[in-house]
């Protein structure tokens, strides 16, 4: 008689096997920070990769930005395999050592790698989830529900990036600033619950060690993939696991990797306690409260202001937008004159508009308004929707066509002689104090312009905390709870994916 059923005994063999699996998956993530693996469909995704690989070597630069326009999001977008709109931001992201794309599921081999990828990465997670003592699918089940509702966005994306070594980046020793070279090539965490990699080259990628420090090569036999967690992760196993520090050394052929990041769907509620109440013991109490997928990328865009992935000339988050990928702006006209929009700190703030010759450089403009408001050019900052860091004889039209987006230069006159003030304290990461007295009901802006004209401090590399919190540039400091006598402290700023 024939029957479909498993054998018991096979199926016996089976489940130690799968057993052994996780728990070797389990210790690779926690001695490496990474597991190497098979490719589960490996002709597809080697595919997807090679025809990518291809194309970003050799593709115009017209004929990239074409593909991103192509693919930003519009109503009439014909339905996905998934059943809904592409995932993410979409976009095409051009950095000195890295060009980075997000992608549309309307191309068939592309989506076919994505649907591989996200299989693979789910049957890790309910690996891990066994392996962790909790529910089989306790976290899978994070994950968006396939297929997804008409007109919602994937909380997972599949990113295609493409590393080359330009110039300064052989050879450069990179933590976490960066400079032009390696820009997008940064230490940093990822934001999701794990990232499974497969890649053109073997070589390229590497994890910190949490154990000394060091950085370790990834090293990729064709067909393999690599996977490491984020710090979604992280947060759902209450820290038992932790998010890879990583990083990518931009090889002299080039690589092309894609790299799917698996997140937790904005409304899922993540609660350690609830997923690990088989092993309580693990609990750590920071790990108590349960978030939603929402709230879990918030706290990230907070302690991870910078991103490697973001177009970004010293962008540095000051409005909170940062973690976006900003396509290249293009199409501006040539202009005759500038118009520089100019906030100058006094209560209530005071704007200026300056019209300044087409070449002027940021010099010529922090001068324009040292001689129409007596500002210093060091109480002068230069802020484009992010912070911007750049010397002085930058080009401003060039400037802003980079960015995308109108500058704005914020300065910061010293308070009146009869205008009531608050003193703040800054405290440095080797202790060092710095004292301002501020006029009351001063923006987290004005403090920021102060201490880069006083002390080693730019808001595109560090950041201000005031009760474990990043302190915004924008509201008073006073509606954040800060006043007279108060210290904050200086950090710096960390790199999310
Ligand atoms: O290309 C890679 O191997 C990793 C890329 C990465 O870390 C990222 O985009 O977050
Ligand atoms: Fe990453």
């Amino acid at each position: 008689m024939a029957h479909g059923g498993q054998a018991l005994s096979d199926r016996l063999v089976e489940g130690s096997q799968q057993r052994a699996l996780a728990e070797s998956a389990l210790n690779c993530l926690e001695t490496d920070g990474f597991i190497r693996l098979p490719l589960e469909d490996v002709r597809t995704v080697a595919a997807a990769v090679r025809a990518w690989d291809a194309w970003l070597a050799s593709a115009p630069a017209e004929a990239k930005l074409r593909h991103a326009r192509a693919a930003a999001p519009t109503p009439q977008r014909a339905p996905t395999p998934l059943g809904g709109p592409p995932p993410g931001g979409r976009g095409y992201v051009s950095l000195p050592a890295k060009e980075l794309f997000e992608v549309v599921l309307d191309d068939q081999l592309a989506a076919r790698a994505l649907l591989a990828l996200h299989s693979q990465g789910a049957s890790m997670l309910s690996m891990l989830s066994r392996a962790l003592g909790m529910q089989p699918h306790g976290l899978s089940a994070l994950l968006d529900e396939l297929p997804l509702a008409p007109n919602r966005d994937g909380s997972s994306v599949l990113h295609v990036c493409r590393y080359t070594q330009s110039g300064a980046a052989a050879g450069s020793s990179r933590g976490g600033g960066g400079s032009a070279a390696t820009q997008g090539t940064e230490a940093h965490q990822d934001r999701g619950l794990l990232t499974v990699v497969a890649a053109s080259e073997g070589e390229g990628l590497e994890v910190q060690s949490r154990h000394d420090g060091s950085w370790r090569r990834v090293v990729l036999w064709p067909g393999e993939a690599a996977m490491f967690c984020g710090l979604s992760l992280e947060w759902a196993t209450g820290g038992m696991l932790k998010a890879a520090v990583h990083r990518v050394v931009p090889l002299a052929p080039g690589r092309t990797s894609l790299c799917y990041k698996l997140r937790v769907r904005p409304d899922a509620v993540v609660d350690p306690p609830a997923l690990l109440q088989y092993s309580p013991g693990h609990l750590r109490p920071s790990y108590q409260a349960p978030k939603t997928g929402a709230q879990l990328m918030e706290m990230f865009a907070a302690s991870h202001p910078l991103s490697v992935n973001a177009q970004a000339l010293g962008s540095g988050g000051g409005d909170g937008s940062s973690g976006r990928a900003e396509g290249e702006a293009t199409g501006h006209a040539q202009v005759e004159t500038l118009r520089l929009d100019v906030v100058v700190l006094t209560n209530p703030q005071h704007k200026l508009s300056l019209q300044l010759p087409a070449g002027s450089a940021l010099l010529d403009a922090k001068r324009a308004v040292a001689s129409a408001t007596d500002v210093p050019l060091r109480r002068q900052l230069l802020f484009s929707g992010s912070w911007v860091s750049l010397p002085d004889d930058t080009p401003l039209a060039h400037l802003e066509r980079r960015l995308g987006r109108p500058l704005k230069l914020y300065a910061a006159p010293s308070p009146g002689p009869q205008e009531p003030t608050m003193r703040i304290n800054c405290m440095g990461f080797d202790g060092a104090k710095i004292e301002f007295d501020l006029r009351v009901g001063a923006t987290g802006i004005e403090l920021m312009v102060l201490l880069q004209a006083r002390a080693c401090y730019h808001p595109t590399k560090q950041m201000l905390i005031f009760d474990g919190e990043r302190v915004h540039p924008m509201p008073p400091l006073a509606e954040l709870g800060i006043g007279d006598g108060d210290s904050l402290d200086i950090l710096d700023k960390q790199y999310g994916d």
